[in-house]
């Protein structure tokens, strides 16, 4: 493997419910993050409120301080993790740390919904990444997929269960008759509700996010002012047990839709508690799941369902944004290459595994032999055999693949394609019958 020695720095604002999981798992599997990024991560600094708190982590007493603004200022850190929560000071370390050079993975989406487009701005004129995997429904996906997989396709509507604390809430009363009080504190004991939990029951977590799926979904930018927003506090165990008759379910929904106005199509969010019919597959989302609903004209129905809240499942996300910023890190920090995207000539996909043999340029100066070797192994195609011709920007690599199916060769080409690292994959050729 071609890892840099230069460690790319990482710090952390926060070390509460998320903040302890990210740093676990940074520490905890470092050598395997190496390998996917190219580049080792150290954990160089972890910001916290209250120095004297004890905290179930194995790391150094050192890296802790609580002077956070002096820590984003240190000037020679690759990313900065903000899972301090609030508005501010969240909003201005996040400034900061943009002003100082690095990149910044957040999980706050009441500061993205409330001051996004200012962030976003200092993000461009900084050219460095702000990512919010984990602010939108915890644990799942639904950033990228917007973003980028579902960017060419027409959204009509996106029905979420978004807030894993109310989903819990409800389904407690719902499943075992538990009163609000007693399944609100079992949701903050599970590290599922915000430090002040009227965000959750009040809907304005939800509301939060609905702005941030509204955004992604019809490409514009809406505000928590924006979203008409009703929480789940006047919701009673009678109004759970009718539905329960009706054959339905309650549900705290956020819904995004278009919606014709005296002035034209506008853009629409909501978040208020709706009777879903058991039929519908939200009403089978149960405890702190969410799941995301997208209707779109060419892709038909899609849903995205998992974990909505707690340390281990947003730190799953938090992890993956901070792999992605790392991974563009590494390619400004050890040398840029070529900005042009692969052109990529796959010939006609048959059903059958055979070897293939690519021609991948690239700048090999960015740990690119990890970073391919792991798409590679991420659609179970094993290399067979590398071979390197050129050096730096000039790079080639050669490869001939192990048996492989077509479809996983397609897909790790794709994979390939999107690599700022990789400039082109100027031939895929079947090697039948094997060499
Ligand atoms: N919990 C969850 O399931 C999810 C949370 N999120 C988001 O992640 C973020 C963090 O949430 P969570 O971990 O639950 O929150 P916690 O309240 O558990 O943790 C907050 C952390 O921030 C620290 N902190 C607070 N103020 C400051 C400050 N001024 N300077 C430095 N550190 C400070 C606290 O320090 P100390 O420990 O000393 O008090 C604590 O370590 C929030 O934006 C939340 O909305 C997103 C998805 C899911
Ligand atoms: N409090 C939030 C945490 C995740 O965003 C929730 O309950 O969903």
């Amino acid at each position: 493997m071609n890892a840099h020695d230069r460690p790319l720095r990482v710090a952390l604002l926060g070390c509460g419910v998320v903040g302890t999981e990210v740093a676990r798992r940074l520490t905890r599997d470092a050598d395997e993050l190496a390998q996917r990024v190219g580049a080792p991560l150290e954990l160089v600094g972890i910001a916290v409120r209250n120095l004297d708190t004890p905290r179930d982590l194995d790391v150094p007493a050192e890296l802790f301080t609580d002077d956070a603004a002096a820590l984003v200022r240190r000037g020679d850190l690759d990313i900065v993790v903000e899972v301090v929560g609030g508005i501010e000071p969240a909003g201005d370390l996040i400034r900061a740390a943009l002003e100082h050079g690095a990149s910044v993975v957040t999980a706050n989406k009441a500061l993205l919904a409330d001051q996004g487009a200012d962030l976003f701005e200092a993000a461009d004129k900084a050219q460095r990444d702000l990512s919010f995997e984990a602010a939108i429904a915890g644990a799942i996906p639904i950033v990228r997929p917007l973003r980028e997989s579902l960017a060419g396709d027409r959204i009509r509507r996106v029905l979420g269960i978004v807030n894993g604390t109310t989903n819990y809430i409800l389904d407690q009363m719902t499943t075992l008759g538990q009163t609000f009080d007693e399944a609100l504190a079992e949701a903050q004991r599970l590290g599922y509700a915000e430090a002040d939990p009227t965000a959750d029951v009040e809907g304005h977590d939800a509301a939060a996010k609905a702005a941030l799926l509204a955004g992604l979904a019809f490409h514009t930018h809406l505000t928590l002012d924006d979203v008409h927003c009703e929480g789940i506090t006047s919701v009673t165990a009678d109004a759970v047990q009718s539905a329960a008759e009706m054959g339905s379910v309650v549900k705290l929904l956020a819904i995004c839709e278009q919606i014709d106005t005296p002035d034209g199509p506008a853009v629409g969010a909501r978040v208020h508690p709706a009777m879903v019919p058991l039929s519908h597959p939200l009403a089978s989302v149960r405890g702190a799941y969410n799941a995301v609903f997208v209707e779109s004209e060419a892709a038909g129905e899609l849903m995205f369902y998992g974990p909505g809240a707690g340390g281990a499942p947003t730190a799953s996300a938090v992890l993956g944004d901070i792999v992605s910023a790392a991974r563009n890190r590494a390619s400004d920090v050890f040398g840029p290459g070529e900005t042009s995207h692969a052109d990529v000539r796959l010939l006609p996909i048959g059903s059958a595994h055979t070897q293939y043999h690519l021609v991948i340029e690239v700048d090999d100066r960015a740990g690119v032999l990890a970073i391919i070797a792991q798409e590679f192994a991420r659609f179970g195609v094993s290399i067979k055999t590398l071979r390197q011709e050129g050096l730096g920007s000039d790079a080639r690599l050669i490869i001939v693949t192990h048996e492989a199916e077509d479809a996983s060769l397609a897909a790790t080409v794709e994979i390939l394609r999107g690599l700022e690292v990789v400039r082109d994959v100027s031939s895929v050729m079947r090697v039948e019958g094997g060499s």
